[in-house]
């Protein structure tokens, strides 16, 4: 009789890591890219008069097409459909393409005497033909990034499952934090590198999101050689071929109702952060009379905390669990630092008021390892294999929508709680209190669905509290 290996290359701890290495560093350049203009906003306003609204407004666009042209959803089924190799070249290239529109739009290359450029100048006229441009191009992006994120999980999952996936997945994190701590102090360094200009950091990013492509390209022939090695050692064991997604798990995904709960704790958590990021070094520099160096720095050590324990986090999950409690603190704390910025009475060139202030964004990094460390692992544990990737795909897109919405919603806020009568008599210097205030609140209905979650998980034993790594 013949001998049957159980040997796959996912057996190795090696290439199992090494693969994880690749597509993160894909994931590590795409991040960059997305917050390049955060620590600019600023010289934005300053240089291309940008208001806080524009601002926002386009900071949004990146998930527009994700959430009204339903991108991410059919980007699920191209996933389940199509497979990891082709969603993530595909995605790669969509974000180039995005990344070389924005690019392009902020270029002195666009401007009055471009027919485009006239066109984009004929109607919505506060809107900088400029920003809209950039905004269509940053749509785009948000398409392949949404896209590559999900490829990614799904690439993880099926490396790692019944090994230690929440590491992996925190460890893939952590990269893609460190990617964002980067570009908040390279992005200021690139732009006042001779005459301040918003271009040059953009340009530099885009370079990089060549690099992560080649990456990808790289993990994809990994890939191929698992995938036979997989489809061997099913012939041996004489296993069924997986079905794949169909549309009637779209059904089953929408009446669950605890990954409908995770869905909403994913909208309202990541509301509170993703969008905060994109405001963070402006309201840093309003809220304690930073310079945009300075604030951005500061903000940069949010992504480092979170990049240190996103891996611990995920480690202690796979072999504690204790994930649906992870959910309920690191809600807590998101609250506990907006509230800060709220309400805090800050003091320019007060040391206090700066150690209050690397105490708020260190508690922020810290919350912002527990739930991405135990969020991402515990959707596996909710849904059907086979329709994972959709699961994935349809969780972002009602965290989409929250991260179209909220920038919008801050930048109108900004606006409105800054008349410009009132921002004259205050020397320029923005109110950033009741946007902070909206931003706390998501972290006290996120709470309210942990705790709800896992009260589920109580009764219904779907194991969000039990260690992945079973031993
Ligand atoms: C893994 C998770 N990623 C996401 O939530 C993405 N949908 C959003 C990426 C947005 C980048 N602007 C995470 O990063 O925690």
């Amino acid at each position: 009789m013949n001998k049957i290996s159980h040997e796959t290359m996912r057996e190795s701890s090696v290439l199992r890591w090494s693969a994880l290495i690749l597509v993160a560093l894909t994931m590590f350049f795409a991040y960059m890219f997305v917050d390049v203009l955060s620590p600019l906003q600023t010289l934005l306003e300053q240089q291309k008069g940008w208001t806080p609204e524009v601002y926002g407004t386009f900071a949004s666009s990146e998930y527009f097409l994700n959430v009204f042209v339903f991108f991410l959803f059919f980007a699920g089924i191209i996933l389940d459909k199509m497979g990891i190799r082709f969603t993530g070249l595909l995605s790669c290239i969509i974000m180039l393409i995005g990344a070389g529109i924005k690019l392009y739009a902020i270029s002195d290359w666009f401007g009055a005497d471009n027919a485009l450029y006239d066109l984009l100048n004929s109607f919505a006229v506060s809107f900088p033909p400029a920003a809209k441009l950039a905004s269509v191009g940053f749509a785009i992006f948000g398409c392949g990034i949404e896209m590559a994120g999900i490829t990614v999980s799904k690439t993880i999952v099926k490396w790692f499952t019944g090994k230690e996936m929440a590491l992996a997945m925190g460890l893939e994190m952590a990269i893609a934090r460190l990617g964002v701590a980067v570009v908040f102090w390279i992005s200021p360094y690139f732009a006042n590198l001779g005459t301040p200009d918003v271009v040059r950091p953009v340009a530099v990013c885009c370079l990089l999101l060549c690099i992560g492509f080649l990456t990808f390209f790289v993990y994809t022939l990994m890939d191929k050689k698992l995938d036979s090695q997989d489809s061997t050692l099913s012939k041996e064991l004489d296993e069924e071929p997986e079905e794949g997604f169909k549309m009637s798990d779209l059904g089953k995904l929408l009446t669950n109702k605890v990954y409908i709960i995770t869905a909403l704790l994913c909208v309202l958590y990541y509301a509170a952060i993703f969008p905060f990021q994109k405001f963070a070094t402006s309201m840093l520099e309003n809220r304690l009379g930073l310079s945009t160096t300075d604030a951005s720095q500061l903000f940069s050590w949010f992504p480092i905390g979170a990049m240190i324990l996103t891996p611990l986090l995920g480690w202690f999950l796979d072999k504690k669990g204790k994930g649906a409690t992870m959910l309920i603190f690191g809600s807590i704390l998101v609250f506990v630092c907006h509230m800060t910025f709220a309400i805090y009475p800050f003091v320019e060139g007060d040391s206090n008021s700066l150690l209050v202030a690397y105490s708020a964004i260190i508690v922020l990094g810290v919350s912002f390892s527990l739930v991405p460390a135990a969020l991402w692992p515990s959707i596996p544990h909710l849904v059907d294999k086979t329709y994972l990737g959709s699961a994935y795909s349809i969780v972002f897109l009602i965290q989409n929508f929250g991260l179209w919405l909220f920038p919008i919603i801050i930048g109108v806020v900004l606006d409105k709680s800054n008349p410009a009568e009132v921002l004259i008599a205050n020397n320029g210097v923005y109110n950033y209190t009741p946007a902070m205030l909206v931003f706390a609140s998501c972290g006290i209905f996120a709470c309210i669905l942990g705790l709800w979650l896992k009260a589920e998980d109580k009764k219904h034993g779907y194991g969000l509290e039990e260690p992945n790594v079973k031993s």
